[in-house]
């Protein structure tokens, strides 16, 4: 059954083969930006006039200097200190305003994606989970949509604020004094050649970290829910040590990034202030000479160092946005796998010339999509009729493909060829909500949900189902334990239904297959928990209650196999014998073989 978690590893379909540019990445971001625009391009408005306004305190001590201190006039310079306090005060509030008008619209933008997100995963078809390690699609709803905000926060407004805010620095430079403000202009572009290598570098090391992050969250989920096999064979140490390595390294990924981070950093900073030291030199001598006023060179060393921390900012500003082009890359690979699909209009329903009610299979072939091409299929030309009514059970040897057959009729998988019908009407002709309404399904391993054991099994009804329903399907199911339950019906089970037992999380599974009372029903080996004595009653109030239910149920156990009117050998792909139990006794070696050992004794017990 194909129920075992996804590989720990992330799949190479979660690593892109070759990734786009940053830009582009980040521009499918804009239906999501889009209807917050607005709020983000005022807040970038004020975030350049806070950064602008801080722009015209040197010059503000430019006339400090040159006027009332030159004057000896201490009035001036007060009324200069008071001018220094107003601009740093609408400084502050500039920037606080910016802050406000961002966080709401943004965690709106995060939850928004998020929800698409959760969205599109439940309508992505099971080949899509079997391939992708659960890990690996956390990582992109948490970690990524989180870069993602911060991204929208911080980077995508200030390396336009910093731009502008470094623009109209070196205008004032140059305006106060050409020489010096080249002086100052002149590792610009080394700056940039630093920076350009910089984000090819980062952006693949990022995508690394991410990756990995998803690797150590897929690690962490598996201990989580496989806890008691690794408690019952003591497997800790060697859970801990996998854990530990992949822990490594990320580690390392991330040491990479610090290091990459450390040479920006030390080639954005040590340019620039080497520029400002021969500014400095250079300005101090001309101040000597007479060829420039004391003022103006405050007033340019000033905006020099006001356009550090922009200038400095931009590599982190850098890897934050690179972060972000990778985290919509990830997003996006999710949101880019095609959904289940409706081949056909909702309303073409169209019923399949010449076939008999019931359930039919027609040269049923089925291959798992990510099996290689030329192995053989699990399934390979499935003839079967189960008739209206009937109840049939297959059987066959593990795996031999039972499970699959029975995924294909709610469309859990797509038939490679051939064709299934549902009284006549060919079942990728219906819309899959309409085809699962009529199919109900149970499987070997009952998952439940962290919700109260009612709501658990209401989950196969109609939303009009009611508190009648679920006692009736509770009852079929030998589900009356749950009365004793300490909240009855709204016990909370707790997360995968594990405070209860195998047994009674089957009886649940069971309950919730039949509550709806379905035209059709698919039980893949549902009692296998259950003594025989359990057994045996569902099998009574199954045979009572659904009496004009077609069902098809995978049986191991003779004492299953009697639910059934006929059963169906699956073997080598297809159904080689069909026949009531006995019959099939009688005639088919690999039947007998099958139920040999426990068919006396079951037998027996069931009389
Ligand atoms: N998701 C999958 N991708 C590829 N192959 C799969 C997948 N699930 C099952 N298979 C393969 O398909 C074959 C049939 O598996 P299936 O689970 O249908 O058998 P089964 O008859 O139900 O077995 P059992 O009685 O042990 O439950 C097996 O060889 C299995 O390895």
């Amino acid at each position: 059954m194909p129920t075992t978690p996804a590989p720990a590893e992330g799949t190479d379909e979660t690593r892109p083969a070759e990734s786009r540019s940053a830009v582009r990445s980040l521009l499918r971001l804009w239906p999501y930006v889009r209807p917050v625009r607005g709020r983000l391009a005022v807040a970038a408005v004020v975030a350049v006039a806070a950064s602008c306004t801080g722009l015209v305190i040197p010059l503000v001590l430019k006339w400090i200097v040159d006027g009332p201190v030159a004057d000896r006039s201490t009035g001036g310079v007060w009324l200069g200190a008071l001018y220094l306090l107003l601009l740093g005060v609408a400084e502050a509030v500039l920037f606080g305003l910016r802050r406000w008008l961002v966080a709401r619209p943004l965690a709106g933008v995060e939850a928004a994606m998020r929800a698409d997100l959760y969205r599109h995963l439940q309508r992505l078809p099971i080949a899509f989970h079997d391939r992708w390690a659960s890990g690996q699609l956390l990582s992109r709803g948490t970690t990524d949509l989180m870069l993602l905000r911060l991204f929208l926060a911080f980077p995508l407004t200030f390396l336009l604020v910093n731009s502008v805010t470094i623009l109209v620095g070196v205008l004032i430079m140059l305006a106060q004094d050409w020489t010096l403000g080249l002086v100052l202009l002149a590792p610009a572009v080394p700056v940039m050649i630093v920076c350009w290598l910089f984000e090819k570098r980062y952006s693949r090391v990022a995508r690394q970290a991410q990756d990995q992050v998803g690797d150590l969250t897929t690690l962490v989920e598996e201990s989580v829910l496989g806890i008691r096999i690794i408690k019952g064979f003591g497997r800790h140490r060697s859970q801990a040590l996998a854990f530990r390595d992949l822990s490594r390294t990320l580690r390392g990924t991330e040491l990479v990034k610090a290091r990459l981070l450390a040479g920006i950093f030390a080639a954005i900073t040590t340019l620039p202030e080497l520029a400002i030291g021969a500014a400095l030199v250079l300005g101090t001598v001309q101040v000597a000479d007479g060829s420039l006023s004391a003022g103006t060179l405050v007033a340019f060393l000033s905006t020099a160092l006001a356009l550090r921390w922009p200038v400095e900012s931009i590599g982190f500003l850098l890897a934050m946005s690179q972060e972000a082009a990778t985290a919509t890359e990830r997003y996006f690979e999710v949101m880019d796998a095609p959904p289940e699909s409706d081949t056909a209009p909702a309303s073409g329903a169209a019923r399949a010339s010449g076939v008999g009610a019931g359930l039919r299979f027609d040269g049923v072939r089925f291959r798992y999509p990510d099996a290689e091409g030329d192995s053989v299929p699990v399934l390979d030309g499935i003839d079967l009729h189960i008739r209206p009514g009937e109840t049939m059970a297959l059987v066959g040897a593990t795996g031999s493909g039972k499970t699959t057959l029975t995924a294909l009729v709610p469309r859990l998988h797509e038939v490679t060829s051939g064709r299934i019908t549902l009284d006549g009407v060919d079942i990728t002709a219906m819309p899959r909500e309409e085809l699962r309404a009529l199919v109900a399904v149970a499987f070997e391993e009952p998952t439940l949900f962290s919700a109260g054991v009612g709501e658990n099994v209401l989950m196969g009804a109609p939303d009009t189902a009611g508190e009648a329903d679920l006692t009736r399907a509770l009852a079929v199911a030998q589900a009356d334990f749950v009365h004793a339950l300490p909240d009855g019906t709204d016990t909370q089970v707790g997360e995968q239904g594990l405070s209860l037992s195998g047994g009674q999380r089957q009886r649940l599974a069971l309950a919730r297959a039949v509550v709806g009372s379905p035209r059709f029903l698919v039980l893949d080996d549902p009692l296998s928990a259950l003594d025989v004595h359990t057994e045996a009653l569902v099998e009574a109030a199954l045979r009572r209650v659904l009496a004009g239910t077609t069902a098809l149920v995978v049986a191991h156990r003779p004492s299953t196999v009697l639910l059934a009117d006929r059963v169906a050998l699956l073997s080598g792909g297809r159904v080689t014998a069909v026949g009531t139990h006995h019959e099939l006794l009688r005639t088919s070696a690999e039947y007998a073989w099958l139920m040999s050992g426990r068919t006396e004794t079951t037998e027996r017990e069931n009389r």
